[in-house]
């Protein structure tokens, strides 16, 4: 018989706090979910004296992280510290000891996953990390139990909330990027260095976590294509805006169903204004699945933030905690596919590019010869009458699909050409919910 389930907390930041609010504000309702009271037994932070939550005892906080992981009497080591290092000692540590893991770290498992899986299973205890992914929205729990029947075919999703907040806002509100970024940190959407989120690292990590659940494959952080949203300009989203587009930064990992090759990338895509992800505001994050049997799946909700993602991770401790009671494990994560990864390169989407150009006679004729010659249909073509300081004109093509390896061919060429001053840019059109 089980009294109480004691828990590690790591970390008592953003989410670290708020999980622990969870728990000490509803150890009660716990208790009753759980058949035994959950109860804080250590919470470790770089600096205690910077602790101030009326929710957090004081005689629980400890700077000795790797100690707490070592006791016997904890059940639960809950890691919302983040990182690769020490974060991977810390977890190891946990299962080496016998104790179940719950873990937000998405760059820890897009790096370190499989060896920590194997870690779990081998000591039969648990890891879960719902709040890995998707901050609040339950994604992680359906691809590894509820979908585990089906064959996944598709995941495609925003799953960045400060990256969606960033471009929320400048698209919505006119405002800078710098401005919006340090609003999203503000609100503790962003990492503890945000280039993880505007780069597109933090996306990709869940995009690895995400197609090694759904595929059954080891697929890590670099076998994700990975651009960021860091070239994104105004004149971008204002482009997108005169094109009736939205730009989204979206993760798609998906399985050739021909050759069974898997692909994982992250980058910005215009989608049109009325596509169902264009309408996913703010730190709000949606992730479509879409499965041989189950057909399309939709889940919405909010994806960064320190309630948000408290929720899932609350969520977690309860489940492990019942598996403890009960004296069981969660599934293991079966990583038996050998599918090869596809070239990101030889990926295929619509394309719109605008560049800058001369406004001299046979112009387009000289754009549009590069593109015939690489094979590149063009769908619609737009020069704009304004002129720039130089006398140059914007340029607007959008391509009919074509692989990312030829469009960079094209563009190269034309940046090249007589009367091309530059590529300003080129970025995924997706035309419909493709
Ligand atoms: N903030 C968010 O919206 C989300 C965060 N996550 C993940 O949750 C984790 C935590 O993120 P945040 O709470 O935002 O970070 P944070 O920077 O607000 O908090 C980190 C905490 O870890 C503690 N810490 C750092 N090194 C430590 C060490 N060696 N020993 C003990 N404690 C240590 C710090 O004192 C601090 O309390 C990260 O893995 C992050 O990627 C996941 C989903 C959403
Ligand atoms: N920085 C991340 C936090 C949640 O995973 C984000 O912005 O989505
Ligand atoms: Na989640």
């Amino acid at each position: 018989m089980v009294d109480s389930i004691r828990v590690a907390l790591l970390g008592a930041g953003t989410v670290g706090s708020q999980t622990a609010r969870l728990i000490v504000e509803q150890a009660d309702e716990l208790e009753r979910r759980v058949g035994a009271r959950v109860e804080l037994a250590g919470v470790a932070v770089l600096d205690p004296s910077q602790i101030s939550d009326p929710w957090i005892d004081r005689a629980l906080l400890t700077d000795q992280t790797l100690e707490l992981t070592e006791r016997d009497d904890v059940d639960i080591v809950v890691e919302l510290i983040g990182g690769l290092e020490p974060a991977r000692t810390f977890v190891l540590s946990a299962l080496n000891h016998g104790a179940s893991v719950v873990t937000a770290n998405k760059a820890l498992l897009a790096k370190h996953g499989p060896e920590l899986y194997e870690a779990a299973r081998k000591n039969g205890v648990d890891i879960y990390f719902e709040a890995a992914v998707g901050g609040a929205i339950p994604i992680v729990r359906p691809l590894r139990e509820s979908m585990t029947g089906d064959r996944i075919t598709r995941i495609m999703g925003i799953v960045n909330g400060t990256t969606n907040y960033i471009l929320d806002e400048m698209t919505t509100k006119g405002l800078d990027f710098a401005t919006v970024l340090k609003d999203a940190q503000a609100k503790g959407f962003a990492e503890a260095d945000p280039t993880a989120d505007i780069g597109g690292f933090d996306a990709a990590a869940k995009a690895a976590i995400m197609a090694t659940l759904a595929f059954h494959r080891d697929v890590r952080m670099d076998d994700v294509h990975v651009e960021g949203i860091e070239h994104v300009t105004d004149s971008d989203i204002a482009a997108a805006r005169a094109m009736n587009r939205v730009i989204k930064l979206l993760a798609v990992v998906e399985q050739d169903s021909e050759n069974g090759a898997i692909s994982a990338g992250v980058y910005p895509v215009m989608l049109p204004a009325d596509h169902q992800l264009a309408k996913v505001s703010g730190s709000f994050n949606a992730v479509f699945v879409e499965g041989e049997a189950s057909d399309d799946l939709m889940f919405y909700g909010r994806g960064a933030g320190g309630a948000p993602t408290a929720s899932a991770v609350a969520g977690d401790i309860v489940t492990v905690a019942r598996h403890r009671v009960a004296g069981t494990t969660g599934p293991d994560i079966p990583l038996y596919s050998q599918a090869p990864m596809a070239d990101a390169a030889d990926g295929e989407s619509s394309y719109m590019l605008r560049l800058s150009v001369a406004d001299n006679v046979g112009v387009l004729a000289k754009v549009s010869e590069i593109f015939a010659n690489h094979g590149v249909s063009i769908r619609a073509l737009q020069q704009l009458p304004d002129e720039d300081e130089q006398g140059n004109h914007e340029l607007w093509i959008t391509t009919h699909s074509v692989t990312d390896r030829v469009i960079r061919e094209t563009a190269e060429d034309v940046a090249q050409a007589k009367d091309t001053s530059s590529v300003l840019s080129i970025m995924r059109v997706f035309e419909d919910a493709q």
